[in-house]
């Protein structure tokens, strides 16, 4: 772990369920490969888990078990090791390379922008040779200008200890975003090539192995299971999935489930399949490849009190030397880079999604109530202008305490800054927010234009494929009253962060065993799947997720009470209250006929066909850059040091703010 990293914390653990086959699992990690410095839930690193899979080979080996190692994706975007370095990524393909992993693949992140692809091009690929599957994904090769598959399609092998036959297919979603030195060939078109329906006719195969930054629960690996499964009726085939930033394990049939791991290196994902029929291991029972299958599954929470635990070691015998070189990397890494540079001292909590919205603890509610009125100013003293954000630009919580250059990249990785539209007709202007919050039948008729985009990619998956992930209901006071009447959060919180009330961090894990008293549980993810509730490695206490519209937004040079807010109810309003909008608050001033629409740049797709449904007619060449193309990351930090800056830190992340 980073020496800056909080000690893990005792927590009653369920054991790895370990197989004939095993697998661990990353996906989404963003550049976290430093681990969570301020959630000792999350606090190992990559060094550490290079450890750990090391472990785990020895026992695979030493019991003629196999494991494989599976990343399924956007390793990049999101943490100040990758977005702030120069170039971009630097740090990245060294520091990720140093794993053995077994299949990978490209997520959306890496083909947003014509460089991250080419660093696929020339780093991983070529890092990870025939270990990269590029299934629906072709590349304009840099040196030739020719279009090439970015890796081979497919791949078959065989497992060192068990003989599992495997074909491996490695895909990512039908994604349209990315720049134009790539192409995503979607899914179905993908499944009706030739090279796909040969591969699949192969019979002398044990297990096949789709991965791919893919939701477990979309169309997409939808129609792969049931291609699949018409040639194969009794052949295993597991999935591994990413791109939705949450834990979740769906079952397509006995003979065929699917793992998602999560995000940010918070989680592990553990999967193990026995009951394989191989070459060398005939099931003497039936001649059905699939009916004694046992699929089993665990979500291990990235510290070193579970990876002690899982890998049967303990403080002094579990680093390994190649660990601990690749810890010392990612601690020089993150020096060389200052990422411990304080820009000021967060006076409290600010979550993405563990507040509702409006709360004075959401970070939506700080954008919107401060950081961008306060920010943004309009073109005259005389414009008034109304900003939009989209909440999925916002990637992670503030936590009380010193804002660094990390926390800055951690919150807002993009580059995008904000555009704007002058003079956009007012009647219009303040009802584009409703619409793009209570979608339309504009912003929902294509997947393209589905407005859920614009949200966090956790609320993204909850909108498309499982509603009740998230709490949509009002908060009620009464639930956990405190002195005020208002719900104390004090008794829902975290505790996966370094201050976490009583707690005792753990450094030996002997400590833990020899101890009567069972710990109090963390509160951490207690996820629900298709397998149950027993998913976790970690019994935690549940945390509450809220609901969070796709856009929030501010108005500039209004008076602070003239804008009675976002739009953003969460009901599912009708067609008449799709456009009421921000509306003027009676007895204030008076209506202006034009403003000016500001937005951060990604989402001006959304922002033009709203216009457009409202009957307001712009393209993209009618809009302009607020302060030359100034990136929303670079507003929100220069905010935090004239709002929140203090003079006496020190760069180390401990001293300057007060606790
Ligand atoms: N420049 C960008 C890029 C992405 N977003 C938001 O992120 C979501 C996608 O995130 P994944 O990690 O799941 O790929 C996307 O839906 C946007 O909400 C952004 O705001 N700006």
């Amino acid at each position: 772990a980073q020496p800056s990293a909080p000690d893990p914390v005792a927590a009653p653990l369920r054991e790895l369920p370990w197989g004939q086959l095993n697998f661990l699992h990353t996906t989404d990690i963003h550049g976290w490969w430093g681990g969570h410095l301020q959630e000792a839930s999350y606090s190992s690193d990559w060094g550490d888990y290079i450890s750990f899979a090391k472990h785990l080979r020895d026992r695979a080996d030493a019991d003629g078990t196999d494991l494989i190692l599976v990343d399924t994706g956007d390793r990049i975007e999101g943490n100040a090791i990758y977005d702030s370095s120069k170039p971009r990524g630097k740090f990245t393909y060294e520091i990720a390379k140093e794993q053995t992993i077994d299949l990978i693949c490209s997520g959306n992140h890496e083909l947003y922008k014509a460089e991250s692809a080419d660093g696929e091009f020339y780093h991983t690929v070529p890092d990870f040779k025939d270990n990269y599957l590029a299934s629906n994904l072709d590349i304009i090769n840099p040196e030739t200008g020719g279009r090439q598959p970015l890796a081979q399609r497919y791949k078959k092998f065989t497992t060192k200890n068990q003989g599992i036959r495997i074909l491996a297919f490695g895909f990512i979603f039908d994604f349209t975003g990315n720049d134009k030195n790539t192409f995503v060939q979607r899914v179905e078109d993908t499944v009706k090539e030739e090279w796909f329906r040969e591969a699949i006719k192969d019979k002398e195969v044990d297990l096949i192995l789709v991965y791919g930054h893919v939701d477990i629960r979309s169309q997409e690996y939808a129609l792969l299971y049931s291609t699949i499964r018409d040639a194969h009726w009794d052949t295993p085939i597991q999935f591994f999935g990413g791109h939705s930033h949450i834990r979740d394990y769906h079952i397509f049939d006995s003979g065929s489930v699917a793992l998602e791991s999560g995000r940010y290196m918070e989680t592990l994902g553990f999967m193990s399949i026995s009951g394989i029929t191989t070459s060398r291991h005939q099931n003497p029972n039936t001649n059905s490849k699939k009916r004694t299958l046992q699929f089993q599954r665990r979500y291990i929470d990235n510290n070193l009190f579970s990876m002690h635990h899982h890998s049967g070691k303990n403080a002094t015998t579990f680093p390994t030397q190649h660990g601990l070189n690749v810890s010392l990397a990612i601690g020089s890494a993150r020096k060389s880079l200052s990422l411990n540079h304080i820009y000021g001292c967060a006076p409290r909590d600010l979550f993405v999604s563990r507040r509702p919205y409006p709360h004075n603890e959401s970070i939506f509610t700080w954008l919107e109530t401060e950081l961008l009125p306060q920010s943004i100013k309009s073109r005259d003293p005389s414009k008034k202008a109304l900003v939009i954000m989209n909440t999925g630009g916002i990637r992670f919580d503030v936590f009380k305490g010193p804002f660094t250059k990390d926390t800055k990249f951690l919150v807002s990785p993009f580059t995008s800054g904000i555009a704007y539209l002058k003079d956009v007709p007012y009647t219009a202007a303040k009802r584009v927010i409703k619409l793009l919050n209570n979608a339309g039948p504009i912003l929902s008729s294509t997947n393209d234009a589905n407005a859920t985009f614009l949200l966090p990619p956790e609320h993204v998956a909850a909108a498309r494929y499982r509603p009740h992930l998230f709490d949509s209901s009002p908060t009620d006071p009464s639930e956990h009253p405190n002195q005020d009447g208002m719900l104390d959060f004090a008794s829902v919180d975290l505790g996966t962060r370094q201050h976490q009330g009583n707690q005792q961090p753990l450094r030996d894990t002997h400590h833990h065993h020899a101890s009567t008293e069972p710990p109090p549980l963390i509160p951490g993810y207690t996820t629900h799947d298709d397998a149950g509730s027993d998913g976790d490695d970690t019994i935690h206490a549940p945390i509450q997720f809220y609901n969070v519209p796709n856009c929030i937004q501010a108005a500039v040079g209004f008076s602070p009470a003239s804008v009675s807010g976002s739009g953003s109810s969460s009901d599912s309003a009708g067609p008449d209250s799709w456009v009421d909008g921000a509306e003027m608050v009676d007895g204030d001033e008076s209506e202006p006929e034009v403003v000016d629409i500001m937005y951060n740049e990604f989402i001006e797709k959304w922002v033009l066909l709203a216009l457009a449904y409202l009957g307001e007619s712009y393209s993209a060449e009618d809009s302009h850059l607020y302060e030359d193309g100034k990136s929303f990351t670079d507003i929100m930090t220069d905010w935090v040091e004239g709002h929140w800056g203090v003079d006496d830190v020190d760069d180390d992340g401990e001293a300057g703010c007060p606790s």
